[in-house]
């Protein structure tokens, strides 16, 4: 099959190489030279493991790069993985996509056999009806013969290649038989080597069950975030509780994780982008209101925990981890971001360290200390926060005795305590 992907960033890229690795001939069409080019060099725009030796790989042979849509009418299924940032507002900004799916008809308005145009982007539920379906058929001249249908992407940054390549679950959401029987010729492949759940819907639907795995998972890790507040003011340590929670399959063991909360490119604008959509709709969904709620206090509850122990006017403080999770330099909504804004309202003089994040933060706060490595961010520090579990943070031990004063306030459950230390968990 070729299949021609619209949009090389985290999922573009990721899905293009992937395809390619599934057997497919595929053709990756992003408007940046720059991307193109990388990729036609047989290298990654985006840091994931597994994706370099995959494009290394296939590159020249079954992937090729380009700026120009003429490959779209002659490909059999066209995939749209373009950007959906948030508005202010919090709701969906469709513009890029709808560029793109307007661009992808217009490269189909003389196609005479049946096309599909696939949205891999995550869109509200009325967004593919009221907007992109049209933009498409707009671009098309009304051409019968291109129909649109939807598959969401649930894959994580840091394992997005594994991830793909071993799904629990592929959603189709199509309007005809012929649209899932494209779909299922797609993922034929992967479904050979590898057992996933196969859900054949329509595309509304298809929208809305990405959102709300999304808004699921995100409000699990609030509840066991607003749990851990309470576990913390009885003195109890929410870690072991979760851990015997967890033991109902009903729970599952996944994501209890409590701490500094949820950040990323997905979480934060899903959440809000489905608020601001049901509210439009006419329903206020409490319960995702206060996920987000919950999250946004989190990094203030954990400068408080500092505060009891360190006057923050002044004070020297250490932040480690500054991406939104370990094996990622993504800073997109870390909770670093919220937790140095704090810290700089309090008067605190700042010391950040990451071991792959610094460069992304420097352009974001060009007026911070950057450390080249924890050990040197806590040399002297009156203080420590710690934002992202990267693994190597585990290992500190007497980096520690070099502070000016050893509290340590762990937002992720990362750092082992040791004597001498004021340790404070932000749930434990
Ligand atoms: N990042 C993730 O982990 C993830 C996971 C699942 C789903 N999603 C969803 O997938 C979608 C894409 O996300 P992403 O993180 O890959 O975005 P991204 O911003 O990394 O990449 C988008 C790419 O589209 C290109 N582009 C913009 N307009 C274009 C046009 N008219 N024609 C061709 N290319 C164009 C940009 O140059 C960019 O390279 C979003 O809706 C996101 O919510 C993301
Ligand atoms: O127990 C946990 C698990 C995660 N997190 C935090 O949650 C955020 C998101 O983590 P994760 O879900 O691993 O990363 P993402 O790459 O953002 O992936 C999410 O967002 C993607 C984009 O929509 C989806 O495709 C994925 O299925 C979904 O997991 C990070 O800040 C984590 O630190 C916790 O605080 N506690």
């Amino acid at each position: 099959m070729h299949i021609s992907v619209i949009g090389s960033g985290y999922v573009g890229t990721t899905i293009a190489a992937c395809f390619a690795e599934l057997g497919h001939d595929v053709t990756a069409i992003d408007i940046d030279e720059e991307v193109v080019a990388t990729l036609n060099d047989g290298r990654a725009p985006i840091d994931e493991p597994g994706l370099e030796d995959l494009l290394e790989t296939h590159v020249g042979d079954r992937l090729e790069a380009t700026t120009s849509y003429d490959a779209v009418p002659e490909s059999d299924v066209t995939f749209l993985a373009i950007g959906t940032p948030s508005n202010e507002d919090g709701s969906i900004d469709l513009t890029a996509l709808e560029a793109a799916a307007e661009a992808t008809g217009e490269a189909l308005a003389d196609k005479s056999e049946r096309h599909l145009v696939v949205i891999k982007s995550t869109v509200t539920p009325t967004s593919i009806e009221n907007v992109l379906e049209p933009a498409v058929k707009r671009g098309a001249d009304g051409n019968d013969n291109v129909e649109v249908g939807m598959n969401p992407e649930f894959l994580r940054e840091g394992s997005a290649v594994s991830d793909f390549l071993s799904p629990d679950k592929l959603v189709y959401g199509t309007n005809s038989e012929w649209g899932t029987e494209r779909l299922h010729a797609v993922f034929e492949p992967l479904l050979e080597d590898h057992d996933a759940d196969v859900v054949e819907t329509d595309p509304q639907t298809a929208s809305m069950i990405k959102y709300a795995n999304n808004a699921f998972l995100a409000s699990k890790i609030s509840l066991v975030n607003d749990l851990g507040n309470v576990c913390k003011e009885f003195g109890l340590d929410a870690y072991e509780v979760m851990e015997a929670i967890g033991l109902d399959d009903r729970i599952s063991e996944q994501f209890l994780r409590s701490g500094v909360g949820w950040g990323g490119s997905c979480f934060p604008k899903d959440v809000n982008a489905i608020i601001a959509a049901a509210r439009e709709a006419g329903y206020d969904p409490a319960l995702l209101e206060a996920t987000v709620e919950v999250n946004d206090q989190q990094p203030e509850r954990l400068l408080e925990l500092l505060a009891e122990h360190v006057d923050l006017e002044g004070a020297r403080i250490a932040v480690l981890g500054l991406s939104f999770k370990p094996q990622t330099d993504d800073i997109r909504n870390s909770r670093a971001i919220p937790t140095i804004e704090r810290l700089q309202d309090r008067g605190a003089e700042i010391v950040a360290y990451d071991p792959v994040a610094i460069e992304p933060m420097r352009e974001r706060f060009p007026e911070l200390e950057y450390a080249d490595s924890a050990a040197d961010a806590l040399e002297n520090a009156d203080g420590t926060v710690v934002v992202t579990d990267w693994d190597e943070f585990a290992t500190l031990d007497e980096e520690f005795d070099t502070m000016a004063s050893p509290v340590v306030v762990d937002g992720r459950r990362i750092i082992q305590p040791r004597e001498n230390m004021t340790y404070e968990g932000l749930t434990w």
